[in-house]
């Protein structure tokens, strides 16, 4: 019985490398390679699963001892290496270093938009390099290298040396689990791990069990960070270089249009629901000394290892509203965002920081001061995206089906609730939050599907609190359990989208943005069922070259440069012919 489930799982459209995941967006579980990982522990599970008695006897709902989930690279003596420091002290910096001189390599980092920038890096050093995210598979001939979203991560795979960037992200309450997975799973030779001084007490307990051997290694700041005595007051005092931080779209492009007014500026935008390519181009513009753009207004997304040309980050709040409550931002994520400011090798060498009002520079001078790292845990438990000394975990697909093979009337939702109220773990680990997921399955439990077709769209990259978003994935996941097929036209009109004219169509066109991207992704995952991935990539550099012209109306000019005019016009021409062909 164990063989055949096994065969069946293995079959293409089940496993193949090409994967259940999604990167770069909001939740990630799981992997390419399912039926390896049930591994050491779980096959045990397997073979006793033959008798049914014995079945029962076995608690899949045990998580206590995730590194054997792992084979592959538990047969490694891996060479741990932590490079732990502050922001702009070069941790990436080394680390990649290291993997552009291995035989064969991967990067995993928690966004796309990183992702993306070090294949391009990679690649530029002649080191070829795959890019692979969970909406995009760019191939390189002859590449032994691959830059990734940490959810994507293959362990199956040897490799001379793995890179887990912001390692820190192991305690983050919805993808911990992907970055404990990458960490114990990756069968590399050599492992460099990047991130914040506050992981490594937890990464040594976590290894203790693996036989790997750890090296620890702390960085300074390679250029100054000064924590201004003054706040801004008012955007006339606004310079070449400001990147303006607040967390409301409103806001962000309230200030862009304030700051514009006064005729000497203009303002690139980087926030999370843009598309990830809009915001790589508005930074791009940014960083682009020869381009309109001089000042940046952002969110928190310019936050985790972007490489900015910012001279001076400056508050509008130090208060965010985190989906649930309105709260102050935490010590570690005032660190990194100030943190991108005077990024070494950058046009501004010194970064200074500091608020729009001089209510909030206490807890800014407070926050930057702030000494010991795993304190900082301590506040990090208080803000309700993470967890202390712990680092998430969560039950593979192997386990919530066996699971579900004693439990056959079990839907999907009832199944996750079960883990979720039942785990067993060890003091290092907490099991990872999955309510998106259970909004997903009270929707998909409804339709006649198998479990594993429930699971992929419950780890799909929707956004069940956007309307828009929600509603795609009720009809693909409809669609496909009707017909087997889901044409995007039966869901989406090409040709209909415009530039928009008000910040409720903009937010509009965001979502639609968001269900191609969903669209891609099951692409990628069931590649017989959703043909038209062509047709979604089209659509969605529409959609994105649609936003950037309404940001151009907003006083954003296009930029001038050669290399960035070829790319608008690849993008015009794409656009076009799709235009043409609907
Ligand atoms: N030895 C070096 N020579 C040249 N440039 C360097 C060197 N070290 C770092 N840099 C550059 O300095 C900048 C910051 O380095 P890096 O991104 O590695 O910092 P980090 O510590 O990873 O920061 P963060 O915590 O924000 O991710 C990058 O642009 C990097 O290319
Ligand atoms: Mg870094």
């Amino acid at each position: 019985m164990a063989s055949l489930f096994f065969r069946r799982r293995l079959s293409p459209a089940s496993i193949s490398y090409k994967s259940l995941l999604h990167g770069g967006g909001e939740f990630y579980l799981l992997q390419g390679n399912m039926a390896t990982e049930a591994s050491f522990g779980i096959c045990n599970c397997l073979r006793k699963f033959s008798s049914s008695t014995a079945a029962r006897k076995v608690d899949f709902t045990d998580l206590t001892r995730p590194h054997t989930w792992y084979p592959h690279a538990r047969k490694k003596s891996r060479n741990v290496f932590l490079h732990v420091g502050p922001t702009n002290s070069g941790k990436t910096y080394y680390a990649l270093k290291q993997l552009e001189s291995s035989s064969s390599g991967v990067y995993c980092g928690p966004l796309r938009l990183l992702a993306w920038e070090v294949a391009k890096r990679l690649n530029k050093s002649n080191v070829p390099c795959d890019l692979i995210t969970g909406q995009e598979r760019e191939e390189v001939e002859g590449a032994r290298h691959k830059s990734i979203t940490v959810e994507m991560a293959d362990v199956t795979s040897d490799y001379d040396c793995a890179i887990i960037d912001e390692i820190q992200m192991i305690g983050c309450r919805t993808r911990g689990s992907s970055f404990t997975r990458a960490l114990l799973g990756l069968a590399a030779n050599e492992l460099h791990l990047c991130g914040d001084a506050a992981a490594v007490p937890l990464v040594q307990e976590i290894l203790k069990v693996t036989g790997d051997t750890i090296k620890v290694q702390y960085y300074e700041r390679l250029s100054p960070l000064v924590p201004l005595k003054v706040p801004l007051g008012s955007f006339s005092k606004i310079r070449t270089g400001d990147c303006v931080v607040t967390f409301s779209r409103t806001e962000i492009y309230k200030m862009k249009k304030q700051i514009e007014a006064g005729g000497m500026h203009r303002c690139s935008v980087v926030y999370g629901s843009l598309p990830p390519e809009t915001r790589t181009r508005q930074a791009t513009m940014f960083n682009d000394a020869s381009s309109n753009s001089d000042v940046l207004v952002a969110s928190d997304a310019i936050g985790m290892g972007l490489n900015l040309n910012i001279s001076r980050i400056i508050f509008s709040t130090l208060q965010k509203f985190d989906g649930v409550e309105v709260r102050d931002l935490t010590v570690p994520e005032i660190k990194q965002i100030a943190g991108r400011a005077g990024r070494y090798k950058s046009n501004f060498p010194v970064g200074e920081v500091t608020c729009l009002n001089a209510d909030d520079l206490p807890l800014l001078h407070s926050s930057l001061d702030y000494p010991s790292p795993v304190l900082e845990w301590d506040v990090l438990i208080k803000s309700n995206n993470f967890t202390m000394q712990r680092a998430g975990v969560f039950p593979n697909f192997d386990l919530l089906y066996m699971y579900s093979r004693l439990h056959p009337k079990h839907g999907m939702h009832e199944i996750l609730e079960h883990f979720m109220d039942n785990a067993k773990l060890s003091e290092h680990y907490f099991i990872a939050n999955c309510d998106e997921l259970l909004k997903v399955a009270a929707i998909i439990d409804t339709l006649p599907l198998s479990l594993h077709d429930k699971y992929l769209f419950c780890i799909s990259p929707v956004e069940m609190d956007d309307d828009i978003s929600s509603q795609g994935l009720t009809q693909f996941a409809t669609n496909y359990s009707n017909n087997g097929l889901v044409r995007l036209r039966e869901i989406f009109t090409p040709g209909t989208l415009k530039v928009p004219t008000s910040h409720t169509a903009l937010k509009e066109l965001e979502s639609i943005h968001k269900v191609l991207d969903l669209y891609v992704w099951l692409s990628y995952r069931l590649e017989e069922s959703f043909p038209d991935r062509e047709l979604a990539s089209s659509q969605k550099a529409i959609c994105s070259m649609l936003i950037e012209e309404f940001l151009e109306g907003q006083g954003w000019q296009r930029p001038r440069t050669k290399r960035l005019t070829q790319k608008s016009k690849s993008i015009s021409l794409i656009s076009q012919e799709t235009r043409q062909k609907f």
